[in-house]
């Protein structure tokens, strides 16, 4: 036995009164058998979270224990024969409530719980407190046959923004390519969305026409999540920013047809300014009524007339309604300008151009209430139609050329919430982000495409009704 013992730690300075505490001796079988049952509880919350692996499981041992292996696969068997019988006889519930459940679950255990701490900590989502580690905890996680969205409860100090932000690198981290995330109606809460598959890669092809057309509500397009995208022309102007084959022609198309029903019975006048020479909107000739290109005098000019028109109706219902409603006396007048630059920029003739700028900025300012709406087409939106950009209140992001354009076009922080118009492929026209009514996240759209069969066979369906009594008219007379 040692004379001394040499216990290595520190000097305790010399207090006035030392308390010894009393030292508690725990047996080995305790430890053991405390570590045994917290063991045995974790493994019991595992086996009830994951009850759709776990009872199948037991079920498949007992029943091998109890009747034999060949049974098993007779029972195995008999569950895939109902399994693809449900899915023969109503796909659409065999997707909902049997397929799509059973792959979140798969999901996300295989993709999402299993790398989800360090995910979180290499996006810069998780953070750390007085020496403990906090991580956003994933919620729920539902797959559709396009992409996944999981329900997040966000860490104190998070708002959906910092998601925003987050959600490419995350959807890279988990091997996916594209995410958006979106607030809910909780404030603790953020639904970060995933695609695996392009839900808006295939044509859309041209949707029906109404016969009254719905001005609040035209549709255009799908949204990603697959209902109609719909756009509001009563009271707005939209604006439409693209680069050059993004398929700007493909949304002022639409909405000409989405108008169609309009045109024919006279409750709609479409104006058409085609500044690039009349390529792009001459297969409609029918359906206007009025149509320049060209000729930047020509053009000024019916912008002028398009001003007096305004003007005059502004003095009749002043007094009378705050909005307009259309009538085929006084029809709504739609201003369709296919490169909104080339009456306001690129025109040489100072004066012209001048007066061009002044009649667009009346009509933009003043048109709407008394029911003249302006929808133009934009390659480049930058300083040329700085003056007009924020007179549009409605907004279209096809594929731009870069990143700093989107929140020119879409709004501050537009790209940050997820409106990438930016990474639009090349080989997606006709794909852009709009932002709806009440809702903070843009959203991804397909305008529908019209080929020139399709804007001819528009013309002759929907020509101007007055045109053809006209037309009529005079060969009577004659
Ligand atoms: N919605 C769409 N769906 C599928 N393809 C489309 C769509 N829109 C356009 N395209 C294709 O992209 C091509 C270019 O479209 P469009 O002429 O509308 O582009 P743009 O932006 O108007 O180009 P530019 O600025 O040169 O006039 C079309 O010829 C068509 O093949």
């Amino acid at each position: 036995m040692p004379l001394i013992n040499i216990i290595p730690g520190e000097k305790i300075p010399v207090a006035p009164m030392n308390v010894r505490l009393p030292a508690w001796r725990i047996p080995g079988w305790l430890l053991v058998f405390w570590w045994l049952a917290r063991g045995l509880f974790r493994l019991t919350v595992l086996a009830v979270r994951y009850w759709w692996l776990t009872a199948p499981a037991v079920f498949a041992l007992w029943l091998r224990a109890e009747y034999g292996g060949l049974v098993l696969v007779g029972v195995v068997l008999a569950v895939v024969a109902g399994c693809a019988g449900w899915w023969r006889w109503h796909p659409s519930s065999w997707l909902r409530f049997g397929w799509y459940p059973l792959v979140s679950r798969v999901r996300a255990l295989v993709v999402y719980r299993r790398r989800w701490a360090s995910v979180m900590a290499t996006c810069g989502l998780a953070t750390a407190f007085a020496g403990d580690r906090y991580v956003p905890q994933l919620l729920k996680v539902r797959c559709d046959r396009y992409g996944d969205e999981l329900t997040v409860r966000m860490l104190p100090g998070q708002i959906p923004d910092d998601w925003g932000q987050a959600a490419e690198r995350l959807a890279y981290a988990f091997r996916l390519q594209q995410g958006q995330a979106r607030s809910t109606g909780r404030p603790d809460r953020v639904v970060v969305r995933f695609m695996r598959r392009d839900p808006l890669a295939g044509v859309v092809a041209p949707l029906p026409v109404a016969e009254v057309p719905d001005l609040g509500g035209l549709p255009l397009g799908v949204r990603e999540d697959g209902q109609a995208y719909r756009l509001r022309l009563a009271g707005s102007h939209v604006l439409i920013a693209g680069a050059t084959n993004s398929g700007k022609g493909s949304v002022l198309w639409s909405l000409i047809r989405s108008l169609a029903g309009g045109i024919r019975s006279g409750l709609v006048e479409l104006w058409a300014f085609d500044p690039k020479g009349g390529m792009e909107l001459a297969a409609g000739v029918p359906l206007f009524a009025r149509f320049v290109y060209d000729d930047p005098d020509g053009m000024a000019g019916v912008l002028e007339e398009a001003v007096k028109r305004m003007r005059l109706r502004a003095a009749r219902l002043r007094g009378v309604t705050r909005q307009h409603v259309p009538t085929v006396e006084e029809p709504l007048i739609v201003l369709v300008v296919d490169e909104l630059a080339a009456l306001t920029a690129y025109i040489t003739d100072r004066k012209v151009r001048d007066r061009i700028k002044e009649s667009l900025g009346l009509l933009l300012s003043q048109g709407r209430a008394v029911g003249v709406h302006v929808v133009a087409a934009l390659q480049d939106p930058r300083k040329d139609v700085l003056p007009f950009r924020d007179l549009f209140p409605t907004r279209i992001g096809l594929r731009l050329t870069e990143a700093e354009q989107v929140d020119m076009v879409l709004g501050d922080g537009a790209r940050e919430r997820g409106a990438l118009c930016d990474r639009i492929s090349e080989s997606s026209p006709g794909i852009g982000f709009v932002v709806l009514d009440g809702v903070r996240e843009p959203v991804r759209v397909r305008f529908s495409y019209l080929t020139d069969d399709d804007i001819r066979q528009l013309g002759r369906d929907f020509r101007r009704l007055c045109d053809i009594d006209a037309r009529d008219e005079q060969e009577v007379t004659r």
